[in-house]
C-alpha cells in the first residue's frame, strides 16, 4: 500500500463553514490523507457537557438553540443542505431527549452518549462537504472500530478488538479507494454503550487508528502552525519547534500543552509513527514533526502549564519509620481511579498533585467526599486549590548544573508550593498559585528562550 496518513482536525478547524472548507482543501490536495478524524465543532462539546450535567428547561432550550445555530450556519452554506438536514435534526432531537433524561438523573454513561453527538454532527456535515467536491468520502461510525472498556469519561481502548474491527471494516474501505471520515473522541464498550476517551481525546483516536492501520504518519491539524516553546496565547513571541522527540512531546502534553492530548503519543511511540502538527488555516506555514530521534536535542525545549491543580497533603505521625503508608494511600487513590501527577515526601507527610477535573469528559471534580473520608481514616488531609503546574521540558535536565538557579531566580518573587526535579530527565516542574502562572511562564520563557 502507498503512503497512508491519518489526519485529525480539531474543534477550531471545523468550527464554521470557512474553517471546514479549509480542511476539505487540505484533504483534497493531499493524496496520502485517506483517513480523517474530526472533533466536534468548537464549543459544541462544552454545551453538551453542560446539558449532560443537568439543566433547567429554559437552559436546555437556550443550549439547544445555540447548538442548532452552530450546525445550521454551516449546513446552510452547503450546496445541498437537504442532504444532511434530516440526519442533523434527528441528532438534535436525540440530544434534546438525552438532556431531558440528564436533568432528571445524571450518569457517566448518559454523559458519554450525549456528548458523542457533537462528533456525529461534524462528521456528517464534513462528509457532505467533500461529496460536493466529488470526493469519494465515506462516513464511518468509529464506534464500529474503536472498542474500549466501560470507564465512561476516560475509556481505555481494547487494542486487540480495535485491530480486528479495523481489519474487517476499515481496511477494505480504504483499499477500495474510499476516503474515510470518522469521529474522534468516542468508542464503544463491550455492551454496545458509547464511551469517550477524555476531553481532547480526538488526537488519541487518530493515533490509535494510525497504529491499527499501520499508517505512515498522523497529521494533527489545529489552530496553530506547530508546537511552540510555550502556549503562544500566553507568550506571543514563543517560537515554533521544528522537530521534537516523542518523549519531550509526551511530557509537554502531560503537563498541559493542549495542542496534543497526553495519550496521543502512546500508540505513536509503540509503533514509531511520526506525528505532525500544523495549522489547518495556514498549512503553508509548516509545522512541527514529533519523531523518535530528532536532532538537535536542546537542554531547554519548552514550557508547559497545567491549571486546575489540587495539592493534597497527607500527614500521619505514625509514618515515621513505619512501612505501608504510601501503599495504603495509593491503593485508595487507585480505587477511585485517580492518577497522581507529582509527589514529594517528608518524614511524616506526603504532598501530591491531582488534576481537579481528572480530564474525564464529564468535567466532574475529582475529590469526592467518599475519597476524602477514606483518606482521613489513615491521615490528616489538607486540600489546596487554585494552583497551576509549570513544567520545564527538555533533555538531560537531571544532569545539568544551573537549572535550579535559573528557576529560583525567576520565581524569587513568588510562593512555590512544590518543586519536583530528578525523576525524569525530560522535565522539572513546580506548583505555583494560579494567579501568578502567566507571569511566571512569561519570565521563564524570557530567561530560557529569548
Ligand atoms: N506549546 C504549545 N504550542 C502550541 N500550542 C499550544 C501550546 N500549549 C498550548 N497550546 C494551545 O493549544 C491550542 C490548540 O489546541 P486545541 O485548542 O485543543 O485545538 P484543537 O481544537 O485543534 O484540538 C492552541 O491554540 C494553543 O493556544
Ligand atoms: N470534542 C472533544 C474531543 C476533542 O478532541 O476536541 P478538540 O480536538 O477540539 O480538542 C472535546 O472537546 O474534548
Amino acid at each position: 500500500m502507498s503512503h497512508l496518513s491519518v489526519a485529525k482536525f480539531g474543534g477550531t478547524s471545523v468550527a464554521n463553514y470557512e474553517a471546514m472548507s479549509a480542511c476539505a482543501n487540505i484533504v483534497v490536495n493531499d493524496p496520502n490523507t485517506r483517513v480523517v478524524i474530526l472533533s466536534a465543532s468548537a464549543g459544541v462539546t462544552n454545551y453538551l457537557v453542560e446539558l449532560a450535567n443537568g439543566c433547567s428547561h429554559d437552559k436546555r432550550a437556550e443550549i439547544l438553540s445555540a447548538l442548532k445555530t452552530i450546525q445550521f450556519n454551516i449546513i446552510n452554506q452547503l450546496q445541498n443542505p437537504d442532504a444532511v438536514t434530516s440526519q442533523i435534526e434527528e441528532l438534535l432531537d436525540q440530544i434534546e431527549a438525552l438532556a431531558m433524561s440528564a436533568s432528571l438523573a445524571t450518569s457517566l454513561a448518559l454523559t458519554d452518549e450525549l456528548i458523542s453527538h457533537g462528533e456525529m454532527m461534524s462528521t456528517l456535515i464534513f462528509t457532505q462537504l467533500l461529496i460536493e467536491k466529488n470526493f469519494p468520502a465515506q462516513w464511518v461510525d468509529i464506534r464500529e472500530i474503536i472498542a474500549t472498556d466501560s470507564h465512561f469519561g476516560k475509556a481505555r481502548p481494547n487494542d486487540e478488538l480495535t485491530q480486528q474491527q479495523s481489519d474487517n471494516l476499515l481496511k477494505p474501505l480504504i483499499e477500495e479507494g474510499k476516503i474515510i471520515i470518522t469521529q474522534g473522541f468516542i468508542g464503544r464498550d463491550e455492551e454496545g454503550k458509547t464511551t469517550t476517551l477524555g476531553r481532547g481525546g480526538s488526537d488519541y483516536s487518530a493515533a490509535l487508528l494510525a497504529e491499527v492501520l499501520h499508517a505512515d504518519d498522523v497529521l494533527i491539524w489545529t489552530d496553530v502552525p506547530g508546537i511552540y516553546t510555550t502556549d503562544p496565547r500566553i507568550v506571543p513571541n514563543a517560537q515554533r519547534i521544528e522537530t521534537i522527540s516523542f518523549n519531550e512531546a509526551a511530557e509537554m502534553a502531560t503537563f498541559g500543552a493542549k495542542v496534543l492530548h497526553p495519550a496521543t503519543l502512546l500508540p505513536a511511540v509503540r509503533s514509531n509513527i511520526p506525528v505532525y502538527v500544523g495549522s489547518s488555516k495556514a498549512p503553508e506555514q509548516g509545522g512541527t514533526w514529533v519523531t523518535r530521534d530528532p536532532q538537535p536535542r536542546p537542554t531547554f525545549r519548552a514550557l508547559a502549564l497545567r491549571r486546575n491543580q489540587i495539592l493534597l497533603t497527607l500527614s500521619n505521625l505514625n509514618m515515621l519509620h513505619a512501612q505501608g503508608f504510601l501503599a495504603n494511600v495509593f491503593s485508595i487513590l487507585a480505587k477511585y481511579k485517580i492518577s497522581v501527577d507529582v509527589i514529594t515526601t517528608s518524614e511524616v507527610s506526603i504532598a501530591l498533585t491531582l488534576d481537579k477535573t481528572g480530564s474525564a469528559s464529564s468535567g466532574a471534580d475529582i475529590l469526592s467526599e467518599d475519597l476524602l473520608s477514606e483518606l482521613r481514616q489513615c491521615s490528616h488531609v489538607k486540600v489546596e486549590e487554585d494552583l497551576a503546574l509549570i513544567a520545564i521540558i527538555g533533555n538531560n535536565l537531571h544532569s545539568q548544573s544551573g537549572i535550579a538557579k535559573k528557576l529560583f531566580n525567576t520565581l524569587s518573587d513568588h510562593n512555590i508550593r512544590l518543586i519536583s526535579c530528578g525523576a525524569s530527565s525530560n522535565n522539572v516542574c513546580t506548583l505555583v498559585h494560579n494567579e501568578n502562572a502567566n507571569t511566571i511562564i512569561k519570565s521563564l520563557h524570557s530567561e530560557l528562550f529569548e
